[in-house]
């Protein structure tokens, strides 16, 4: 069964349609690319798809059935900058916050818990921060405190909301890592990217979007300059420019 369904989303605020009649089912299995120009509606595709902004019509299903029932199932990873940082709380506890889903809202954190979340803290780099205020984290590493947070919650389906955006290499290489480890599992991983550069090594699957959908599939038969160009229209120019200095090579 596919992990993801979206039958006609549209999506509005204050009237203006920001994604209009979205159709898609996603492959299990895969890491996804969300591309698209500044504004496209990208955020609130994954936004819409966990029930955070209402959908002016249209429908999504998490293997079958809505979100609501699926929550267990699926993983977020928002937008660093839409996280209160100052929140009182250490590494350790955010990661925490993962595993309610299996723990209850009302039961008592167990030493296995713990443990649990420790580990994610380790595959993440992270775990001699443990006990750290969140707030006085660098970018990076509150990037990789949610990565773990996300793991603790042993998903199905992850969504991420530009993961790689203000963090070093060495933390960029990280999460490469982790998402290519989830894909092993049979994870689907659907991930909102800017660096076009790096579209083609990271991601097996790309949907091209612009309020609309221009375009989903794998990436070799997706990632095309064609399609590119109707997805950031005069914006692509600038692309143009760098694959003449072999920056990007479009196919
Ligand atoms: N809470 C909101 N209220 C009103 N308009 C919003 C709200 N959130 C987003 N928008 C508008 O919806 C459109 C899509 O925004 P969204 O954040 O989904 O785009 P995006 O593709 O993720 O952009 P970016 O690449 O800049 O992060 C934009 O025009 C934006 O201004």
């Amino acid at each position: 069964m596919n992990p993801i369904t979206a039958t006609n989303v549209t999506v509005a605020y204050h009237r203006k349609p920001v994604l209009q009649s979205i159709n898609f089912e996603a492959p299990e299995g895969k890491l996804i690319g969300i591309i698209g120009p500044n504004g496209a509606g990208k955020s609130t595709l994954l936004k819409s798809i966990l029930g955070l902004v209402p959908k002016a019509s249209g429908e999504v299903n998490i293997y079958g059935k809505a979100y609501r029932k699926q929550r267990q199932k699926v993983g977020y990873v928002p937008q660093r900058g839409s996280v209160d940082w100052d929140f009182p709380t250490n590494a350790l506890d955010v990661v925490l916050m993962g595993r309610y889903g299996q723990i209850g809202m009302f039961r008592r954190v167990k030493k296995k818990d713990r443990r649990e979340a420790m580990s994610c803290l380790e595959k993440v780099g992270m775990d001699q921060y443990a006990n750290r205020q969140i707030s006085q984290l660098s970018g990076g590493q509150q990037q990789r405190v949610f990565l773990a947070r996300a793991l603790a919650q042993n998903a199905q389906v992850y969504f991420m909301d530009e993961p790689f955006v203000g963090v070093d290499a060495a933390t960029e290489k990280a999460i490469i890592q982790l998402l290519s480890e989830l894909k092993d599992q049979g994870k689907t991983v659907l991930v909102v990217h800017h660096d076009l550069q790096t579209v083609r090594d990271y991601f097996d699957w790309i949907m091209l979007l612009n309020v609309r959908k221009i375009a989903f599939g794998p990436t070799a038969e997706t990632f095309k300059k064609d399609l590119l160009q109707k997805t950031y229209g005069g914006k692509l120019t600038l692309l143009d420019q760098e694959e003449e200095q072999g920056v990007t090579t479009l196919a």
